[in-house]
């Protein structure tokens, strides 16, 4: 039942069959029009994007302007308010999502406790038979949830269906790793008592997750916590809900019971929210993928209640490329590594070490691929790099270009805008000749551009990549196995990738060190944020 206050006759639950596809066009424009305090006109025109882009989808009922709770879909805030969702390949709104807030908050905190107790008792294989179900729904679907994607954060539809794919690998990886969530049998230090311990589900778990991956930063963290018998309430990034919001139509018709997801969209109120979520009694984790210095506001709203929190957060990777390299497999690895999602992966490479004898080449072979690329919307087939997700992002790659070059560093292809570009574009730049005093060397730049530092020995490399307060990934190339080795063993960093640039997958520890983040997501240890133990000594 809902709440007097929300606007029941638009909450709406979106699993109909496709039969009914075409009667669901209007159903968001209904539901915008119905808010009070905003101006008609513009909330009609933001429902006519909405359904554009419903009728480019084989099932259009995946998306809609709405938050989900209780096993409803939300369209319309208590507060009446919207906040608008942007296409950034051409700056126009797509979407206008209910501004929701504590009241809503509450209500989805209120509704995953009640469902605990249920959820949590359900076997292993229950839970794991309906993430599988998720996971199948998800490849069926995937063409309109990579479009989806593409709409919303802007990222090319190849790599847009990739996300979809390494995010649906959660949910399969998690359904298998429910069935082994093992405890321990602990030897007794004596004959009289038997000793166990067992690991059991933490509760509702609150979820915040970025922008940049909006569909696998979701399912990275559901597919564990619901693996285990947790429930969760969510807040995708403002700017991308629309992903957030088909996969929670996927996860109802995979059979997910009533209040065990809640899904809660805001812009304005995000800090409350957040600051909610931390401090409710009723939550028992937090699980945040983001800035280092949201994660650490995070951290502290979440001390008073003694939670569990799990934080991935902000990187500065080193990517050295040694004299005995290999030096094509390191190119084509800088590439991926630097230039995925437009710079805009937290494991992205914010500084290039190049051995000193080989820098030059080095450089010169990184300009000839940049130089291919073709930089536009995401839904042109020709396109490989796409769009920065906003106006502040492109400000902030621009200031570390012009900053880099006001100190001395040497352009070798982008860092010229062009004045008549539409949307949120950067062009993707190679900077040599790289200093400590730039800003690059420092703070994370989260865009398209390469700087090239120079270095002699391995021991100073090792100290200026370890010169930094994050440590989320790192990479190196050389074909010298014992500095294979050390140089692994030493980078200050939670994940390492040795002569390659693709290091993230779903059976595999992903996570930081120093400010880059506290626990791992993905892998068997992905299970352990969201439960805890219980020590059980039985005397015989
Ligand atoms: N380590 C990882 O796995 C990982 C993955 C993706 C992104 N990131 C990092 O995220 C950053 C870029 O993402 P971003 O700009 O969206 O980060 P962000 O911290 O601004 O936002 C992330 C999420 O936090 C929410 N948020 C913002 N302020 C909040 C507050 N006060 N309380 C509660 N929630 C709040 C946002 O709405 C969004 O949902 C980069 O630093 C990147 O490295 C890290
Ligand atoms: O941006 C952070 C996540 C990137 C990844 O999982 O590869």
């Amino acid at each position: 039942m809902l709440r007097p206050g929300f606007l029941t006759t638009t909450a709406v639950t979106l699993s109909r069959g496709r039969a009914s596809q075409a009667a669901l066009y209007g159903f968001p424009r209904a539901s915008l029009l119905a808010s009070s305090t905003q101006n008609p006109r513009l909330l009609s025109s933001a429902a006519n994007s909405l359904t554009k882009l419903q009728a480019q989808l084989d099932d259009p009922t995946l998306i809609a302007s709405a938050g989900f709770i209780d096993n409803e879909f939300i369209t319309a805030s208590t507060s009446g308010k919207h906040f608008a969702v942007y296409d950034p390949a051409n700056g126009t709104e797509i979407a206008r999502f209910p501004d929701m807030g504590i009241e809503e908050t509450e209500k989805a905190i209120q509704a995953a406790k009640q469902a605990f107790p249920s959820w949590s008792k359900t076997t292993a294989k229950e839970r794991s038979t309906i993430l599988r179900n998720w996971y199948n729904l998800i490849l069926e679907n995937e063409q309109d949830l990579a479009k989806i994607i593409t709409w919303e954060n802007g990222k090319p539809l190849a790599d847009a269906l990739g996300e979809v794919r390494y995010g649906a690998s959660f949910f399969e990886w998690f359904s298998e790793e429910a069935k082994r969530l093992y405890g321990e049998v602990i030897p007794s230090p004596n004959r009289q008592q038997r000793m166990v311990a067992i690991r059991q589900p933490l509760g509702v778990v609150g979820i915040i997750t970025p922008w940049n991956f909006p569909n696998a930063m979701i399912t990275r963290k559901l597919g564990a916590a619901l693996a285990v018998g947790c429930t969760v309430v969510a807040k995708p990034a403002s700017e991308t809900p629309l992903s957030a919001v088909a996969l929670y139509e996927l996860g109802k018709r995979a059979g997910v019971p009533k209040g065990v997801i809640g899904l809660v969209t805001t812009h304005h109120n995000t800090k409350a929210i957040g600051k909610l979520l931390c401090e409710s009694q009723d939550i028992s984790g937090i699980s945040f993928t983001g800035s280092t210095n949201v994660g650490k506001l995070l951290l502290k709203q979440s001390a008073d209640t003694v939670k569990k929190v799990s934080l991935e957060l902000g990187g500065n990777a080193a990517f050295i490329v040694f004299e005995d390299a290999d030096l094509d497999k390191a190119v084509d690895a800088a590439v991926l590594a630097k230039f995925r999602s437009s710079g805009q992966t937290c494991i992205c490479v914010n500084r290039f070490y190049v051995h000193s004898s080989i820098k030059d080449v080095f450089g010169e072979r990184l300009r000839e691929k940049v130089e291919k690329f073709r930089v536009g919307s995401g839904m042109d087939a020709n396109t490989t790099h796409g769009p920065l997700i906003n106006k502040a992002s492109v400000e902030k790659v621009r200031l570390h270009v012009h900053d880099a070059l006001d100190h001395g560093a040497k352009l070798l292809i982008g860092g010229k805008e062009s004045e008549n570009a539409h949307g949120y574009f950067y062009p993707p730049t190679v900077l040599s000749d790289m200093t400590n005093n730039m800003r690059i060397a420092t703070e994370e730049t989260f865009g398209p551009v390469a700087g090239i530092f120079s270095f002699d020995t391995e021991e100073e490399v090792l100290e200026l990549a370890n010169n930094t307060r994050f440590g989320l990934a790192g990479y190196f190339f050389s074909k010298d196995v014992s500095r294979c080795w050390r140089v692994a063993e030493n980078l200050q960093v939670g994940m390492v990738g040795v002569n390659t640039g693709a290091i993230s997958s779903e059976v595999a520890p992903f996570g930081g060190v120093k400010e880059s983040g506290i626990g791992r997501e993905g892998a068997r240890q992905g299970l352990d944020e969201y439960t805890q133990y219980k020590y059980i000594n039985m005397a015989i």
